[in-house]
């Protein structure tokens, strides 16, 4: 409408061929259970509606709380304009939504490779939805997980409310239970709250992993979300030689860890990977394909020396830096938010944001398609020469 501000644009659709749909899984009602943003290849016309960008208004004061650190300090709110509260960028994006169709139909009749994608720190699963919609245009099913071990800005999950005797044959009613992130205490060494958090992070992605080949095999299994999407779609939609971790930050790290937890998962794409909370150990169990994408500005010293102890000559690394593009160029706020805020919160960097995404993607694709396309060709040609296998 009129009212938008100029420059204000919206998250970029998918480039691919296939009409993209998103819907929400959250199982079990204990923090131990399952909670993902699916976005995957749809049948056409099958729903009309857009998917709600951020959800939930829970969402904004987790976002805000973990952002005060862009709070002026009291005396200088005083004196100036009323300043850009980040509550007052928040609020403003509460209609925004993303360019996915949603509860849209599972598109069958084919078997798509799966990506499990992991947010970095202070963000949630609806955060990076420029690339998980371009990758699931593209023919991907892409399952962005939730974490809950804190670091995520709000998270929540169901609980059945304790029914007191006298409500007994009431319906029993399901309570949301909310966590926020946690910040470190004064003077809290950060490396073992990280270290902790990247194994929950690693456990939470093979559990995601687990629940969607189960769908695919056609288990039943139950959504505490009551939306009507149709899961049994997804049977014998899955290839399961064509698994791939992705992740921004410490969504990246996220996916080093899980693949050296889990040989499933083929080769990961690690979206400028912050790198601190990996331990050694790390670097010599990861024997998977890595791609690193990294910003120009998020660089420094002892994180890209950590890239580089996983540099290889026996497995494909490969790393690439997107001149003119910044930390934020990488999650959705770099297209939701107006050039004003953009530059205030450095979510944009000098490159356009939709010119930086694309460069973003199409490595990705073109990493994806060389490691899991050619996979089964590798199988044979590996049998039918005792040489190793070339690409
Ligand atoms: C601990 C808090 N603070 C210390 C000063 C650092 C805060 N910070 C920089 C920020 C995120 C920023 C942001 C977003 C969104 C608006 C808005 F106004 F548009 F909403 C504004 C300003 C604030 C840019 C980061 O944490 C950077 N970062 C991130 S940002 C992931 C994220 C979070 C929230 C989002 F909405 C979108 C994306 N993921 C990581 O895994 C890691 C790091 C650093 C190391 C590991």
């Amino acid at each position: 409408g009129s009212w938008r501000r100029t420059g204000f644009s919206r998250i970029p659709e998918g480039k691919g061929p296939y009409s993209v749909g998103c819907t929400d899984l959250m199982t079990d009602r204990s923090v131990e259970g399952s909670f993902l943003r699916l976005y995957y290849p749809s049948q056409n016309g099958t729903s009309s509606e857009e998917t709600k960008w951020i959800p939930k208004r829970k969402y904004y004061c987790g976002l805000s709380d973990f952002l005060n650190c862009y709070r002026m300090p009291k005396e200088q709110m005083a004196k100036s304009e009323p300043m850009l509260t980040t509550q007052s960028v928040l609020f403003s994006l509460g209609s925004v939504t993303c360019p996915a169709k949603w509860n849209a139909a599972f598109k069958t009749g084919e078997k798509y490779p799966l990506i499990i994608f992991s947010h970095g720190l202070g963000a949630f699963r609806t955060l990076y939805s420029a690339v998980c919609i371009e990758m699931a245009s593209q023919g991907f099913v892409v399952a962005a997980v939730e974490h809950r071990d804190n670091s995520s800005s709000a998270t929540y999950y169901y609980t059945e409310k304790p029914v007191s005797e006298a409500q007994e044959e009431a319906l029993e009613e399901l309570q949301e239970e909310w966590l926020f992130y946690k910040k470190l205490k004064r003077g809290e060494p950060e490396f073992p709250v990280r270290q902790l958090q990247v194994q929950q992070r690693a456990d939470e992605c093979i559990r995601a992993l687990n629940l969607i080949l189960g769908i695919n095999s056609g288990k039943q299994m139950v959504n505490v979300l009551r939306l009507n999407f149709d899961w049994t779609l997804l049977k014998d939609s899955i290839d399961l030689n064509r698994i791939a971790m992705m992740g921004h930050s410490f969504g990246a790290a996220t996916a080093i860890e899980t693949l050296s937890k889990e040989a499933r998962f083929k080769c990961a794409i690690a979206l400028d990977a912050w790198m601190l909370p990996l331990a050694d150990e790390v670097y010599t169990r990861v024997h998977q394909p890595l791609l690193f994408i990294n910003s120009e500005k998020f660089q420094w010293a002892s994180n890209v020396l950590k890239m580089k102890k996983l540099d290889s000559t026996d497995v494909d690394r490969k790393m690439i830096t997107i001149r003119g593009s910044v930390h934020q160029s990488f999650p959705d706020f770099t297209f939701v938010a107006g050039n004003l805020v953009g530059k205030f919160f450095k979510l944009k960097g000098e490159i356009d944001p939709n010119m930086a995404i694309d460069i973003s993607n199409r490595a990705s694709l073109a990493f994806l398609q060389k490691h899991l396309g050619k996979q089964l060709y590798l199988t044979l040609s590996y049998y039918w020469s005792p040489h190793k296998a070339t690409i």
